[in-house]
């Protein structure tokens, strides 16, 4: 059945006002990935065994064997299509199952690269790329999972046997939370405290085996499982996020990973001469991929919430004729199109964060590690705000499809409860935005012994004026002058940091004022986290773009992303004296007329993400609009509707009835 919501997407896209193949390619990065990701979208959304829609109706057993049955696909159609690293990772990416492969190729193999010798990674590498072993990562513990340094697992050396005994000493050390360790993973990568000649060393990573290649039953000392059900039908019940207690589990001395620090045969402890963080690099590599990550994840959201905008219609007629597409209500608008600029925002940003992790890699190797604090501000600033954005985007796309988004069908509850905690995992988001804050404050009080910031905190360097600008903006039209809207940023986070690094001073000790004034301090990363984004948003639209009206379409998108920012947190921007009430006022005037120009545009826009329905997952999101008839053939497949009478009738219905029946007779 085809109804007249289809037609919508159509004059929606007939209206678009700029090359989609073009804005397809923006958003892919190139030509090249945006092959390879069309490519295995569409092998993925073509076979039959990457069905996901019954995810939400299925037990945690059905669900947990059904994810290890597409692991095992995804594993061998990689095989089959000999598809590169690059093609293979976004095979399991449309896929769009948590699962152990995750954490194998996204955790396990990262941290034996990164702090692996040449030896180990010569030794585990083509073991773990062949899949002849399965690891994950274990590092989380039930008593701690922020505080690193405060781990208690061990790793005693014993020279007598030249092996590490890794034991948990209590309950609270037992690891607790790694993906893929409950139930699958035959190795992981265990962090835990180095102790050598009777002294501690600091956290480490070390390989443990845990289960047997034969048989998969667990080694000796080793007590294992899954935590248990979490959050959400579906979603991140896929993963066997696990417990494991080790009992005095003895380990080759050469299953410490020793880039960073030997212990020798006779147990001394030869520390190299790079800073003792670099042991937390494989938390940075991966909250670099989570930024890119939470563009995905949002796009696909905003893409729903898009489509089904323009094909919902509510009120507006007389008469009972057309109603109003939704999507042309202001307050929609204003829900929903700075979400879609966030997508866009968060996307270039994430490239960006891509090419500085590569360039801080490539200076660590030379032994430069003077990038090394600058990238753990980026990744932990931007990990934190952009899954925050996120996270609470897809919830109001959520509300934004109204009642139908709270169908499992819409696919957003699904999402959200998949998403949300990435705002945890990889570091609490508030946790990482202290680090931030340390980072600023620490930068302020060197500008003040006269050092010049660099980086992303060049910005600093310009300090008397940010201290003292007003913003020229006088019209609605000034705030679209990059320079206006980025000096109103600059000066607002510069402001925040300066206040919070005076007002520390003012406590006894540093930490104490820290510890004090953690709210300001959080406000204050954020807002330098936002310069961040918005400098590099600004910087891509200043680029040349191929495409007719692609980059127009993007200048819009990157006014309405700032423009609302400034809106969102017009408190800070007034209260440092940044703006005035007025031109707080042209912004918002500016703003709306931004959401007018956006408007033709928006299922275009969507469209360049270009997503197979089968990646969206959602009855409203369909590329073809047909999303009523769609909800009614999925609200006919629930098992609730294999029957016309349910299941529980006889025992629970008819005898409410009958006695409803005899007391009515009375
Ligand atoms: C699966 C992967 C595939 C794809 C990814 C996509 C999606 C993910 C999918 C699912 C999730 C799956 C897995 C999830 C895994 C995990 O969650 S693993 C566990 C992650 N755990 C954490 O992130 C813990 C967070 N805590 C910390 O990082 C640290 O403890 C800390 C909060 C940073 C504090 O560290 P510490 O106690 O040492 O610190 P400070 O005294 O505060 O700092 C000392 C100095 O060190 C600097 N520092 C801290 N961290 C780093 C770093 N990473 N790099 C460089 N420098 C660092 C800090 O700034 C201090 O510097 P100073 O001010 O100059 O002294
Ligand atoms: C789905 C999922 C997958 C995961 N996968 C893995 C994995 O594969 N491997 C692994 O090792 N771990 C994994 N984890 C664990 C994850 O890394 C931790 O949960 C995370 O680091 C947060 O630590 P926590 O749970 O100890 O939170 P806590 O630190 O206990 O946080 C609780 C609250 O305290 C606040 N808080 C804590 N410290 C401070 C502070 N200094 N100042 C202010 N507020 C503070 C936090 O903001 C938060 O509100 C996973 C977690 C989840 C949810």
């Amino acid at each position: 059945m085809v109804v007249a919501s289809v037609d919508n997407l159509a004059d929606e896209r007939s209206k678009a006002q700029f090359d989609v193949g073009a804005m397809k390619i923006v958003w892919a990065g190139s030509k090249h990935v945006f092959d390879v990701t069309d490519r295995m979208a569409r092998i993925v959304a073509s076979d039959p065994e990457f069905r996901k829609d019954n995810r939400t109706t299925l037990g945690r057993k059905e669900l947990f064997k059904n994810t290890l049955r597409k692991m095992a696909h995804v594993v061998k159609r990689a095989n089959e299509l000999r598809l590169t690293e690059e093609e293979a990772s976004k095979l399991r990416f449309f896929v769009d199952e948590p699962g152990y492969l995750d954490l194998h190729w996204g955790m396990f193999v990262p941290a034996i690269k990164g702090q692996g010798t040449e030896e180990q990674q010569e030794k585990w590498l083509p073991l773990a790329s062949r899949m002849e072993i399965i690891g994950c990562y274990a590092q989380t513990e039930l008593g701690h999972g922020s505080n690193v340094q405060g781990l208690e697992t061990t790793a005693t050396f014993d020279p007598k046997t030249d092996e590490f005994i890794i034991h948990s000493p209590s309950l609270t050390s037992y690891k607790w939370w790694p993906g893929g360790l409950g139930k699958v993973s035959t190795h992981v990568v265990v962090y835990a405290r180095l102790v050598s000649g009777g002294q501690e060393h600091g956290i480490y990573g070390f390989i443990v085996q845990l289960r047997s290649l034969d048989d998969h039953t667990p080694l000796p000392g080793i007590i294992i499982g899954d935590i248990g059900t979490k959050f959400g039908s579906g979603a991140y019940n896929t993963m066997d996020n696990g417990f494991v207690c080790f009992n005095r589990v003895r380990i080759p001395r050469n299953h410490m990973l020793m880039r960073f620090c030997q212990v020798t045969r006779e147990g001394n402890v030869c520390l190299s001469d790079v800073p003792k963080q670099m042991v937390y690099g494989t938390m940075v590599y991966v909250r670099q991929t989570i930024v890119s990550d939470a563009s995905w994840a949002l796009s696909r959201a905003v893409c729903i919430a898009v489509r089904y905008s323009a094909i919902r219609r509510q009120f507006g007629s007389q008469d009972r004729g057309i109603e109003t597409q939704v999507l042309d209500y202001k307050t929609q608008q204003s829900r929903l199109f700075p979400l879609l600029a966030s997508a866009y925002a968060f996307r270039f940003v994430g490239e960006w964060l891509k090419w500085l992790y590569a360039d801080v890699t490539e200076r660590l190797q030379a032994n430069d590690f003077s990038t090394l604090p600058e990238a753990h501000a980026c990744t932990a600033g931007l990990k934190s705000l952009t899954t925050s954005v996120t996270a609470d985007a897809i919830e109001e796309c959520r509300k934004l499809c109204g009642g139908h988004g709270y169908l499992c069908s819409s696919g957003l509850p699904e999402l959200f409860a998949v998403y949300v905690p990435a705002c945890t995992y990889e570091g609490d988001n508030v946790v990482l935005l202290l680090q931030v804050a340390r980072f600023l404050v620490k930068t302020v009080s060197r500008l003040a012994a006269g050092k010049k910031p660099v980086g992303t905190t060049t910005y600093m360097g310009n300090a008397e004026h940010l201290m003292q600008c007003k913003s020229s903006a006088s019209s609605p039209e000034d705030w679209l002058k990059p320079s206006v809207v980025l000096e109103a940023f600059e000066a607002r986070a510069f402001r925040l940091a300066v206040a919070c690094a005076r007002d520390i001073s003012k406590f006894s000790t540093p930490e104490a004022g820290f510890a004090e004034l953690s709210i300001d301090l959080v406000e204050a990363a954020i807002a330098h986290c936002e310069v961040i984004v918005v400098s590099r948003f600004i910087e891509k639209v200043q680029q040349d773009i191929p495409g007719d009206g692609v980059k127009e379409q993007l200048q819009i998108l990157c006014f309405i992303y700032a423009l609302h920012l400034i809106h969102k947190h017009s408190g800070e921007f007034l209260s440092t004296g940044c703006i005035t009430p007025e031109q707080a006022t042209l912004a918002n005037e500016q703003l709306r007329t931004l959401y007018g120009q956006v408007r033709p545009n928006a299922v275009s826009l969507v469209d360049a993400f270009n997503y197979t329905d089968h990646y969206l997952g959602s009855a409203l999101g369909r590329y073809d609009g047909n999303v009523y008839a769609t909800l009614y053939a999925q609200a006919l497949r629930d098992p609730l509707n294999d029957t016309v009478v349910p299941d529980g009738y006889e025992e629970f219905i008819r005898p409410v009835l009958k006695q409803t029946m005899r007391l009515s007779r009375l």
